[in-house]
């Protein structure tokens, strides 16, 4: 253990410690089984086999019980042919080492190689289904575990995936969803090893009682070498996966548009091209020490498996000059020996993985458990049809893990047909609120009501929450952009109906973006990202363009909007404030998150927020005349356009192009 420990220190480089303050380590699951995975012997793997090939069993007879019932078929049956295989081998010897003329040695064999060129062709097919057999379950499997698992996570209440340790859990469990997969692939590698030399023993067992310990104590010295190479080559793997990532992230950089700047004026690349030698360099360290030590480990297992090989050809040639074994058994026991323990190497190998893989499926397992204890309820009580208002009475919420509440006692009335305005400094509450309004987050206290016409209510706690979801339109301050078309970007707005482009149009014609895509040379079709085949660049404006489009295009009763001008220009800000008012006066309730409160100034009501609670409301003219925070923060960013008189502005700068010339 302190050699590892000294030798963790002398594997940081100096740039390591530069530009990641020490190896850089990722939260991932595999970190977790790091240590179990190290301290784990490779009989205690080998024991958990049984067990791993059930999990395995299991979710192939579910994706695809015909397939798995022909994979077992077919390996099984190629464990059949090599002990038939080796029969045929002992009966073809035995024909050619008995006494009489070549021709007529030769004639006996036939039947026998008949069987061979039999054998060895049922073996290619058996070997050949089994290859289809894995490839039509191996994905299956992995689609039915990864299907489970995405389902699970996104269905998770926002609040549970606030909480740091539940947060990572959720994300561990996607490092397994490719397990199921690729423990099959190995299963059946292991099984075909396993069968082969099953079948080899049997018929080695068969011919003479003294051929299987023979087998046994060749196949002994190497099973150890392969142990011990495999487990080193494990354990290195694991311990330098960081560094391997590290580098990769390095060398990711150099190419990087986005970074292309700052690579080159910076001079950036510099450091970063250092950095990957030193990196690299110390993983070439550690494969030499890796060869080195393999090297030896193939020495001494090589050294006493010839000793073994020795000792068993002197026993074999001692039973042979003794009477006691014919010579046609004894060839057939050195093929048996020789085609049974050459795969040695690959079973442990195989044996070693798929344990990595059990634990990567148990963490999806534990994730998909988590995620079920955590999910959004999927019945609840209907909403009054049409809701007409939100009503958050006396709202508290406090985010997992944080000493102070994030909203405190609020109360807000947030009506269809009317643009409700929320201000406030920067970490007052606004963002939150809009989640609770959402329904995405629930209240610790209080209570959030959705409103009929006639007063009658129900509690977001007890509402079917898909209807709540179905009834608000969001738009984040850092809405995703979607690598995908444009259309599919504004579509995506109402993501479980079907795209109707008519709609799209209309939408994107509302949030004054349809003529920025149509512009576009692939119009619609355009990927709005850089990098693809018909991809372009948006600019920011345009983007928030785009976004505003998908939450008009999803069409909902409540549209909440986080700072949906902030990118925009000042004459497209004045135009999507006056859209918003449109809306409202459709029948939308439009819940307005803004610093610009210029465009507060036509809101119905105001929200002014303050360290999570409602300080003040009413509408602007109110505000102004009780002269309270609104209207500092009014006067604040009216001041900044307020100008003294021309002349104590300074002079424009003379301008330094060349005056236009003068014909003549
Ligand atoms: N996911 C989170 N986990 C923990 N605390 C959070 C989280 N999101 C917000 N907070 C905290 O809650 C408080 C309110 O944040 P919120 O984002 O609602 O403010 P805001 O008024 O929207 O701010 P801004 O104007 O800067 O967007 C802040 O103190 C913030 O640090």
């Amino acid at each position: 253990m302190r050699r590892r420990e000294d030798a963790t220190e002398a594997e940081v480089s100096a740039v390591e410690r530069e530009l990641f303050g020490g190896r850089l380590r990722w939260r991932q699951s595999y970190i977790e089984h790091e240590g179990a995975l190290t301290r784990m012997r490779f009989g205690q793997m080998a024991a958990a086999l049984p067990r791993m090939v059930g999990l395995v069993l299991r979710a192939g007879w579910s994706a695809d019980p015909r397939a798995l019932t022909g994979l077992v078929v077919s390996q099984v049956g190629l464990g059949l042919t090599t002990g038939v295989g080796l029969a045929a081998v002992n009966s073809v010897l035995t024909s050619l080492f008995a006494d009489g003329p070549t021709a007529d040695k030769l004639r006996q064999s036939l039947p026998a190689l008949l069987v061979l060129a039999v054998v060895s062709i049922g073996a290619a097919v058996l070997s050949a289904w089994s290859t289809a057999m894995t490839g039509r379950l191996e994905p299956r499997v992995e689609r039915a575990v990864s299907a489970r698992y995405y389902r699970a996570v996104t269905q998770v209440e926002m609040e549970a995936t606030e909480q740091p340790e539940v947060q990572r859990h959720l994300e561990a469990g996607k490092f397994g969803t490719a397990s199921a997969r690729r423990m099959l692939g190995l299963s059946v590698g292991v099984a075909n090893v396993l069968i082969s030399m099953i079948a080899a023993a049997v018929v080695l067992a068969s011919l003479h009682p003294a051929l299987l310990p023979m087998l046994l104590v060749i196949a002994l010295p190497k099973g150890w070498g392969a142990v011990r190479s495999a487990r080193r080559e494990y354990i290195s793997r694991l311990h330098w996966i960081d560094h391997r990532r590290a580098v990769a992230t390095l060398v990711q950089y150099l190419t990087m548009p986005h970074a292309a700047g700052e690579l080159r004026v910076h001079k950036a690349s510099a450091l970063l091209l250092r950095g990957y030698a030193e990196m690299s360099e110390l993983m070439e360290t550690e494969q030499r020490r890796l060869a080195r030590a393999q090297a030896h480990t193939d020495l001494v297992a090589g050294a006493f498996s010839g000793l073994a090989s020795v000792g068993c050809y002197g026993v074999l040639w001692a039973l042979l000059t003794s009477g006691g074994l014919p010579l046609a058994v004894g060839g057939t026991a050195v093929v048996a020996i020789r085609t049974s323990t050459a795969r040695l190497t690959s079973l442990v190998q195989q044996v070693n993985r798929m344990y990595e893989e059990m634990l990567m499926l148990s963490d999806t397992e534990r994730a998909i458990e988590l995620a079920a204890k955590h999910a959004i309820p999927t019945t609840g009580t209907p909403l009054p049809t049409p809701t007409h208002a939100i009503q958050v009475e006396n709202a508290t919420f406090t985010y997992p893990g944080a000493t102070t509440p994030s909203l405190n006692g609020v109360n807000v009335t947030i009506r269809r047909g009317e643009v409700t305005a929320l201000v406030g400094a920067n970490g007052s509450g606004k963002t939150t609120l809009a989640k609770i309004l959402a329904g995405l987050l629930l209240p610790g206290s209080g209570a959030v009501w959705w409103v009929g016409p006639d007063g009658e209510r129900v509690e977001v706690r007890e509402a079917d929450r898909s209807q709540v979801f179905d009834s608000v339109g969001l738009l984040a301050q850092d809405f995703p952009h979607w690598q995908m078309t444009a259309a599919a970007n504004v579509a995506v707005g109402a993501g479980d109906r079907p795209r109707n482009m008519e709609k799209v149009e209309d939408a994107a014609q509302s949030a004054d973006a349809r003529s920025l895509v149509e512009d576009l040379e692939h119009g619609w079709n355009s990927m709005v990202v850089k990098g693809y085949e018909r991809g372009v660049q948006l600019s920011g404006g345009q983007w928030q363009k785009l976004g505003n489009a998908r939450s008009r295009y999803r069409n909902a009763p409540f549209l909440l909007v986080d700072e949906p001008t902030s990118a925009l220009d000042p004459h497209a800000e004045i135009e999507a404030f006056e859209r918003l008012r449109t809306l409202a006066g459709d029948g939308t309730a439009v819940v307005l998150i803004t610093h610009r409160l210029a465009a507060t100034a036509s809101a119905d009501h105001i929200y002014v927020m303050d360290h999570g609670h409602v300080a003040e409301h009413g509408t602007h003219d109110q505000l102004m005349t009780t002269g309270g925070l609104y209207h500092g923060m009014y006067q604040a960013q009216a001041a900044q356009y307020k100008v003294g008189p021309a002349n104590e502005l300074p002079a424009p700068r003379k301008s330094v192009a060349p005056e236009p010339e003068t014909p003549g």
